[in-house]
Order: structure tokens, then C-alpha cells, then sequence
């Protein structure tokens, strides 16, 4: 007990010591600490400003609360669009309403340990509530739990198991945060459930299901000891193979990384991007791959609050993405068309290829997504060479004659190729989806088709890894289609990207980077 009171005291001091440049107000009374429940809804009054509350770990509350708003989705942000318009626009503010306390702003250190406890608590959803679930007294308890509670102990689990945190200052502090933001009874069975599982956890005895049985039932404990939907494991089991399907899933519970790239349109070069990147001390390395690119694991923050996107230097694209562009092999002069282009990451990067000679006319169907891609056109400078076209493709094709040099369809798809950057993604695609996804993808390849000149070409890519929506498509097209023939990608991305059939393919656990797919199909008559 003595340990866990110093530690509980040794946080409480840095939080302060972190905080102490700033002025701190604090909390003259104590809030009422009710918060909204699925059941009774149960809120006070959002226009209450409370004090700051210095006993809880900023961090802690600002992750719960987060990750109970992307469970939650559009039910949490209808609860607070009752009590009043444009409540949501701020972070800190819905800590406020929901938690009926303010936190500190948080520092650099606080928004990383934010970023790495809601997208490790995401992805390791089902392990986690595996544990939680076996830890509780019946699976009542599990199912029956208020939101909040579950996710603070999603994030005590996490720390403790996934992050291998000091675990009597994980139990200490966020019983701190249940017992606050909700009552002391929930901050007893946080205490009760956590010291469980740190007892375990210290005799190596985690309650994990172990891979036996037949196919279905070792799919079952794949998925949970690797936090995957089952139909995800069963499909990667049976185009990849159990040991490449554990390899993938490791990928996507990795820290994902990224790379800038250097908007040659301002006349910024990839060497300017690696002289400011090195004024920032955010270590990078420049990619094998493409000219204008360059990795980092870490820093993104400091990218960000240096305002290198903001003032449009660079712009964050995945390497896989950008060998896409490399397929479609933009030249000036071209008139190439972008089927579905917001928001943009593709048009923008093939616009500035273009050295203000060409046009690319950027078509999709959302609107808002659209004024995206026309905002970061006038932003990047490459607004001269960009037109955007707010219309349905299939429309779209049928109503107008045009045709063009080069067609691009980057197709609505599952995503199952960008999993580590998209942490809840998993969580949110059924297997219903993919049948969806093959149909949309044949009906946009079929009116993407039309637009294309004789002599001209089709590139078809999807950020899926899967061979239904990639290589089956392609092969259904070309029966359907016998005009377009597959010309192989060799001669544009380098050769580790080519497949057998001469698709350019990003394979995450091989090239260390998201999975990607595109094909070039050109057109004889
Ligand atoms: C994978 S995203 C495109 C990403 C984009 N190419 C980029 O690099 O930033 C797919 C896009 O297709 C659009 N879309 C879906 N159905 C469409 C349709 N029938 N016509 C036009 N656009 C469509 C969606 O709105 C979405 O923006």
C-alpha cells in the first residue's frame, strides 16, 4: 500500500512540476461527477465552466474521453449536439462536458502518450476486452458496463499489459479517474479488476486463448491474441497462409510511420524539406523509392506545430501511395482525369508533375471532400492545373463524350491494406462490406472505362490488400472489356513492387509500408 501511495504522490508532482510555468487555476468545489450513461443519458449543464482539475492525469482523461467518442461515433455527438451547436469543435471541451472537470492543456509529452493510448487501446480492442471480460465476475458485468468505466479500463489494461507501465501508478491513477469523473463505486472495481490482472501479469498466467482445435477455432484465438475480426483472420489464413497472416497483423498493430513530401509546386525541394527537418531535430531519411519523399517515425507533432503543412511545404503521403502516381506516369501536357479524387492526396501529387502544362480534372461524389482537394490545390500552387467536378462517375461517364490520355479510378475499397494508420478501421468493415465493394469497383471500372481515349490508359488501385477487390477486379474488367489490355508496371516502380501478372503491389510486411495495388491498362481501340 505504502508503494502505491508514493507513487500516486511522485504523478501528482510531475503533473504539477510539468504544469508549473503556467498559471494553474483550481477547482474550488468539487464537480458533480455524473456523465452520460447508454442507458439513462443522465448529463448536467453544458454551459457550467468548471476548474482545473489537477489530480488526474491529463492525459488519461483526454484518451478515455476521446476514445469514447470514436466508439460511440454519431450517438456520443447527437448527446451533445442537444445541449447546443458547434459544443464538439473542441477537444478540451468535451472532456469538460463529459467528465465534469477540466484538465490542464496538455504538453507535447501528453499529446504522444494520448496518441499511443487511444490507437494501442483501438487496435487492441478484443485483446484487451478478452482479459477485462475474464477478469470480471460474469460476462453480465462485461456487457452491462457503462462506457466510460470500460474504457478506463481499456486504457489501465493497455498500459499495463501492452505498454508495460509501472503498474501500482496505472491502478492508482486511473482509479483516481473513475472515481472522479464517475463514483467511488466504479473506481472500486477499476481498483478490484486491475490488481487482478497485475497479479497475474507478475505470474506470467495472462487468461489467453491458445491456438488449438480446428481452423475455425484457431482462427478465434488468432483473433484475439492478435486483435482482429475473425472473418479478417480466416481470409488472411487463406490467402497468405497462418504465418504471413500473424506477420501482417503484427504490422498493423505496430506504431505506424509516415512520409512528407516536398510540394515541388511552391518550389520547395525534398533537400529544403531535409534542411527544415533537421532545424527541427525530427530524424527522417529520405525514401529509396521516390524523389520528393521523406520518412519519419517520430515528430510528426513537431511537423505540425511547425506549420511545414500549414503553409503547404509538404503534404503527408504514404510512399505506396505515391508509387501509385509513379504507375500513372503523369507527363506535361497530359489531360488526365481523376475519377475519384478527394481528397487529393493523388491529384495533387500528379498536378505538380505536370509543370503547369496539362490538366487534371478531379471528379468525386462528396462535396465537402471535394472543396478539400480545391483548397489544397490553391494552397500547394498547382491550382492552375487542377479542375474539380463534383458528380457520381457513372453519371458522369454516360453524360459526357470526353476522352482522355490517362484515367485514374483510386476506388472506394475495404482499406484492409492500411490498417496500422487507420486504427479503428478493423473494427468498422464486416465482410457484407466486401461484397459491396467488389460491386461499386466494377461499376466504376466500367464507367472510369469510357472515358478513356484510344490509345490512352486506365490505372485501377485500390489501398487494399486483398486479392477480390485488386487482381479479381482487374481480370472480370478485361473479359468484360477485351479492348484494354494489362501493360506491366516494371518500366515505373521498381521491380520489388512488380507482381507475376505485372501489377504494381505494396506488400506492408515486405516493403515496410501500407498496402497498396494498381494496375495500367491501356486502351487499343
Ligand atoms: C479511396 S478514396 C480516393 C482517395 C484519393 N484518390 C486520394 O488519393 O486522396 C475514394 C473516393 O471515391 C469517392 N467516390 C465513391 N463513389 C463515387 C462515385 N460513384 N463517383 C465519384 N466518386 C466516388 C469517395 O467520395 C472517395 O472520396
Amino acid at each position: 500500500m505504502a508503494q502505491v501511495l508514493s507513487f500516486g504522490l511522485r504523478i501528482r508532482c510531475s503533473d504539477a512540476r510539468r504544469t508549473s510555468s503556467k498559471p494553474l487555476k483550481v477547482a474550488k468545489t468539487r464537480p458533480n461527477t455524473a456523465i452520460p450513461t447508454r442507458s439513462t443519458g443522465t448529463r448536467r449543464n453544458a454551459n457550467r465552466t468548471y476548474g482545473v482539475n489537477l489530480e488526474i492525469s491529463p492525459h488519461r482523461a483526454v484518451s478515455a474521453v476521446r476514445l469514447m467518442r470514436i466508439e460511440l461515433g454519431g450517438a456520443f455527438a447527437d448527446l451533445l449536439n442537444e445541449r447546443g451547436k458547434g459544443s464538439g469543435d473542441n477537444e478540451m471541451g468535451y472532456v469538460e462536458r463529459t467528465l465534469g472537470f477540466r484538465t490542464r492543456d496538455l504538453d507535447d509529452r501528453d499529446l504522444r502518450l494520448v496518441t499511443d493510448i487511444v490507437g494501442g487501446s483501438i487496435r487492441w480492442r478484443r485483446y484487451l476486452d478478452h482479459l477485462i471480460v475474464s477478469l470480471c465476475h460474469d460476462s453480465k458485468t462485461f456487457r452491462s458496463m457503462e462506457p466510460l468505466l470500460l474504457q478506463i479500463l481499456r486504457i489501465g489494461f493497455y498500459e499495463i499489459v501492452n505498454l508495460d507501465m509501472p503498474p501500482y501508478a496505472v491502478v492508482d491513477e486511473n482509479v483516481r479517474l473513475a472515481k472522479v469523473a464517475l463514483r467511488p463505486g466504479a473506481g472500486n472495481m477499476v481498483n478490484a479488476i486491475l490488481r487482478k490482472l497485475v497479479l497475474l501479469k507478475e505470474k506470467n498466467s495472462l487468461p489467453l486463448p491458445k491456438l488449438e482445435g480446428d481452423d475455425r477455432a484457431q482462427a478465434r484465438a488468432l483473433a484475439t491474441l492478435y486483435s482482429h475480426p475473425v472473418w479478417m483472420v480466416r481470409r488472411w489464413t487463406k490467402y497468405l497462409g497462418q504465418e504471413e497472416a500473424i506477420k501482417l497483423m503484427m504490422w498493423n498493430n505496430s506504431e505506424p510511420s509516415f512520409s512528407l513530401r516536398a510540394n515541388s509546386g511552391k518550389g520547395f525541394t525534398r533537400a529544403d524539406l531535409v534542411m527544415r527537418l533537421k532545424m527541427l531535430k525530427v530524424p527522417h531519411e529520405l525514401s529509396p523509392h521516390l524523389d520528393n519523399f521523406v520518412r519519419i517515425r517520430t515528430g510528426m507533432q513537431i511537423v505540425i506545430q511547425a506549420q511545414l503543412l500549414k503553409e503547404g511545404l509538404c503534404s503527408v503521403q504514404d510512399e505506396s501511395a505515391g508509387l501509385v502516381v509513379s504507375v500513372v506516369d503523369p507527363q506535361p501536357g497530359e489531360s488526365i482525369i481523376d475519377c475519384c479524387a478527394a481528397p487529393g492526396g493523388k491529384t495533387i501529387f500528379m498536378a505538380s508533375c505536370l509543370s503547369g502544362q496539362g490538366m487534371v480534372h478531379a471528379i468525386d461524389i462528396n462535396k465537402g471532400r471535394l472543396r478539400i482537394v480545391k483548397e489544397t490545390a490553391k494552397l500547394l500552387l498547382v491550382d492552375d492545373v487542377i479542375t474539380t467536378v463534383h458528380a457520381d462517375l457513372c453519371t458522369f461517364a454516360k453524360n459526357n463524350p470526353v476522352k482522355s490520355d490517362k484515367v485514374l479510378l483510386d476506388a472506394p475499397c475495404s482499406g484492409l491494406g492500411v490498417l496500422s494508420k487507420r486504427a479503428d478501421l478493423r473494427w468498422n468493415r464486416s465482410l457484407e462490406d466486401m461484397e459491396q465493394l467488389k460491386n461499386l469497383q466494377d461499376e466504376l471500372l466500367d464507367a472510369a472505362a469510357i472515358l478513356v481515349k484510344p490509345g490512352g490508359v486506365l490505372v485501377y488501385s485500390t489501398c487494399s490488400i486483398d486479392p477480390e477487390e485488386n487482381e479479381e477486379r482487374v481480370a472480370a474488367f478485361l473479359q468484360r472489356h477485351p479492348e484494354f489490355s494489362i501493360d506491366p508496371v516494371g518500366r515505373y516502380v521498381p521491380s520489388d513492387f512488380v507482381t507475376e501478372g505485372g501489377f504494381y503491389f505494396s506488400n506492408p510486411v515486405k516493403h515496410a509500408l501500407d498496402g497498396a495495388f494498381a494496375a495500367r491498362l491501356v486502351r487499343s481501340s
